[in-house]
């Protein structure tokens, strides 16, 4: 298990916080997905994971080992972690073989551990081929089976398919993460995108500021967000305002917030409640069409349809039980 424990980081002598009494555990061969948008202190705590940083707060302890304090810092080497990053960082005049075999120290057979890798990630029989000669997913296969190869305790795979066209991206994703479960090595994974972290990971930590704002399984956040910020980061959210809820005749509790996703909007079907809009603006993405709506009371929404043949007057509504309620 690893644990974080209370971990503060400051570059400018506490004058700000990149990370803040961050907390969190994660389980033995458990995934944790890190989301948070740029300068929410992602990169500030894999690298303190990783002992490239000291804590000026706290403690971070890998399967009942402390690795860093205010006090202790375990080398990086020492630490047993697997780091995998968005640009592959192979060496370009290593052959695959050397590659992979490059940082098992602690096995008598490195050439066959190193095979083993290779086959694991399906690049059996490319041994001698240098980086140039393959694919960037391939390249990113290759420094997968590279960080697993000494058998490391926890895995860090920081923004890993960022370098990716979608299709690949989707494709290497659902490989790269058979291949970590099948391995049961634990696994933290830094995303900004919240669909790779929703399909591959046990768990989701959304960091803010440097706070730690959620942590829960994947389909909890999806389900009960604890803020308007947190919904909004897993898909298009409209926010249930006065002049919203006036709109559509549904007056809520006025010491929470509110919010409801656009896909709990319905076009032209009986819901709770309704209110009629004019489409002023269509765009056709594809898969799905965007509408800019002018709602009856003048409030203009965005709300996106699979439906590409909307007419210019239409209903909306939605349903109670479709209403997400915050805290505020
Ligand atoms: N070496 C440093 N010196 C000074 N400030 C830093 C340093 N590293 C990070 N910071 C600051 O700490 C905060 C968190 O940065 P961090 O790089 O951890 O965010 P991030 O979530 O990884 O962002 P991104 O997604 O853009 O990489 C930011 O305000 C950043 O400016």
């Amino acid at each position: 298990m690893l644990s974080i424990n209370s971990i503060s980081k400051s570059f400018d002598k506490g004058k700000n916080f990149a990370l803040k009494d961050v907390s969190f555990q994660v389980k033995e061969g458990a995934v944790c997905a890190i989301v948070g948008e740029s300068g929410s202190g992602k990169t500030t705590l894999i690298r303190l994971i990783a002992g490239l940083e000291r804590p000026d707060a706290g403690s971070i302890v890998l399967r009942g080992k402390e690795l860093s304090s205010v006090k202790k810092l375990v080398a990086p080497e020492k630490r047993k972690i697997g780091l995998v990053f968005q640009e592959y960082a192979l060496f370009p005049h290593f052959d695959l073989l050397k590659n992979v075999s490059y940082g098992i120290s602690n096995l008598k057979n490195k050439k066959q551990r190193a095979l083993e890798m290779l086959d694991l990630v399906g690049l059996s029989g490319l041994e001698k081929r240098y980086p140039h000669q393959l694919s960037g997913g391939q390249q990113q296969r290759v420094a997968l089976a590279r960080a697993l190869a000494p058998n490391p305790s926890l895995l860090i795979l920081d923004e890993p398919f960022s370098n990716l066209d979608a299709m690949l991206r989707m494709q290497l994703r659902n490989q790269v993460f058979e291949i970590i479960k099948k391995t049961g090595v634990t696994a933290i994974f830094v995303t900004h995108d919240t669909q790779d972290a929703l399909s591959v990971a046990d768990e989701i930590l959304i960091l803010q500021n440097g706070k730690v704002i959620q942590k829960d399984q994947a389909s909890n956040l999806y389900t009960k967000p604890n803020s308007v910020y947190v919904a909004s980061l897993f898909g298009n959210t409209i926010q249930l305002n006065q002049e919203l809820q006036t709109a559509f005749d549904c007056p809520l509790n006025a010491d929470c917030c509110h919010a409801i996703r656009n896909e709990s909007l319905s076009i032209n079907k009986e819901c709770e409640y309704v209110t009629h809009a004019r489409v002023l603006k269509k765009t056709f993405m594809g898969n799905t069409t965007h509408l800019l709506l002018k709602l009856d009371n003048g409030h203009q929404i965005s709300v996106v349809t699979q439906d590409d043949n909307v007419a210019d007057h239409i209903k909306i509504g939605f349903n109670s039980t479709d209403v997400l309620e915050f805290a505020t």
